[in-house]
């Protein structure tokens, strides 16, 4: 629970079960009741969403007003353009990075559906314009791109003064392209190493500065996509697993300093697991065992999690958490059961 959102005098309370636990996914509000541990008399009622734990602040405000979940409906909101229009996200300045496909281009379509202003990057123009087009057709309260390759740490910093001069301030800062890899064994080229880590740990870097002064003004968000590769070492992804790794670093012990601060700018870390873009299936397909879980999904989990300020955000839950878990306590069965899912018979070094 959000006690911190409950008024000063009310945060002395003791929590009484709510009348019934509710499915996990299960949308609406819970009633809790709080009585005050100095004076157990005192009771007050508050009503919280029953998805994210989210509370509303005094017994008179409906939770409606106080999360997502309630203003998108249930958890595939993306299939309610109405439950969009109502977000919580209408009318704020995002920047999505690598939406020409993929990921980014779905959490474009769900920003554009909850009435967002968009600006979207990647180096693929004609791409970009027909992500644009579907976002203003989609609701977009304005939707733009810029065309360049995050190699160039320049054009990082041209994204975000872009997003300056068309919407004069910035909420959200979504951190999501990666460069061009291979999935195969490491073969000895660092300077493969050093590039990518320009494109996908740089770059986000670069951006980060160059947003921050927009982003206190806004109290806003910074959204950083990563992977389950990000966090355990997996075989065949050696460069990328590095880049992943680093933005872990950098992002964690930033929010730290945030804290410490007093920066009210939110960092949410995706760990992400196996999904189903053309880009992922063409690359693993047949080597990996494991279903890849929706890119639809995936794209509204990680919108979520980063106008929730969460600290982390875990997709599929069970796939990434699970592991996670393991790693610190068993790693040997982690190993074990993550070399059970790689089928080497059909395994083929790829571009990705
Ligand atoms: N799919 C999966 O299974 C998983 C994905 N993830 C993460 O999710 C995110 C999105 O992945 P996914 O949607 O699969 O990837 P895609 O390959 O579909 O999309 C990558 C995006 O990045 C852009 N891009 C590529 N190179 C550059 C560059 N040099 N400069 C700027 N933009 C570039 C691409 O556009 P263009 O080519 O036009 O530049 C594209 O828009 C990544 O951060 C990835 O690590 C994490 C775990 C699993
Ligand atoms: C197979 C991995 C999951 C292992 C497990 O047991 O949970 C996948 C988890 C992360 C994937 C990679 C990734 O992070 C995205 C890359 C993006 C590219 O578009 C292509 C494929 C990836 C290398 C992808 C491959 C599968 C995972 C390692």
């Amino acid at each position: 629970l959000h006690l911190r959102r409950l008024p000063l005098q009310q945060r002395d309370l003791l929590l009484s079960p709510p009348p019934r636990q509710r499915a996990e996914g299960e949308e609406g509000e819970v009633t809790w009741v709080l009585r005050s541990s100095q004076d157990p008399s005192t009771v007050m009622q508050t009503r919280v969403c029953s998805l994210c734990c989210v509370s509303s602040a005094s017994s008179s405000q409906p939770a409606a007003s106080c999360c997502m979940h309630s203003a998108l409906g249930p958890p595939l909101a993306a299939q309610d353009p109405a439950g969009h229009q109502n977000s919580m996200l209408k009318g704020k300045r995002v920047i999505v990075t690598g939406a020409s496909s993929g990921i980014g281009e779905q959490m474009a379509y769900h920003l554009a559906k909850m009435g967002s202003h968009i600006l979207i990057t990647a180096r693929t123009e004609e791409k970009l314009k027909k992500v644009v087009a579907q976002c203003t057709h989609l609701g977009a309260a304005s939707a733009h791109y810029i065309a360049g390759s995050m190699d160039n740490l320049t054009f990082a910093k041209q994204v975000v003064h872009k997003a300056e001069n068309l919407f004069g301030g910035l909420d959200m800062l979504i951190l999501n392209h990666i460069g061009h890899t291979y999935f195969g064994y490491f073969d000895g080229n660092v300077d493969h190493v050093r590039d990518l880590l320009k494109i996908n740990f740089l770059s986000y870097a670069t951006m980060t500065v160059a947003a921050l002064p927009m982003l206190k003004i806004s109290n806003g968000n910074i959204v950083v996509v990563s992977s389950v590769a990000g966090k355990i070492g997996l075989p065949l992804t050696v460069p990328y697993s590095t880049t992943k790794f680093a933005l872990d670093g950098f992002f964690s012990s930033l929010r730290m300093e945030f804290i410490q601060q007093k920066t009210n700018v939110s960092i949410t870390l995706c760990i992400i697991s196996y999904i189903d873009t053309d880009s992922a299936l063409k690359t693993v397909s047949g080597v990996i065992q494991q279903p890849a879980a929706p890119k639809e999904e995936c794209a509204l989990e990680i919108i979520k999690g980063g106008f929730l300020r969460k600290r982390e955000v875990y997709y599929q839950y069970h796939a990434t958490k699970i592991p996670l878990l393991l790693r610190d306590w068993a790693p040997e069965i982690l190993q074990s059961l993550l070399l059970m899912n790689y089928n080497m018979d059909n395994f083929q070094r790829k571009e990705v």
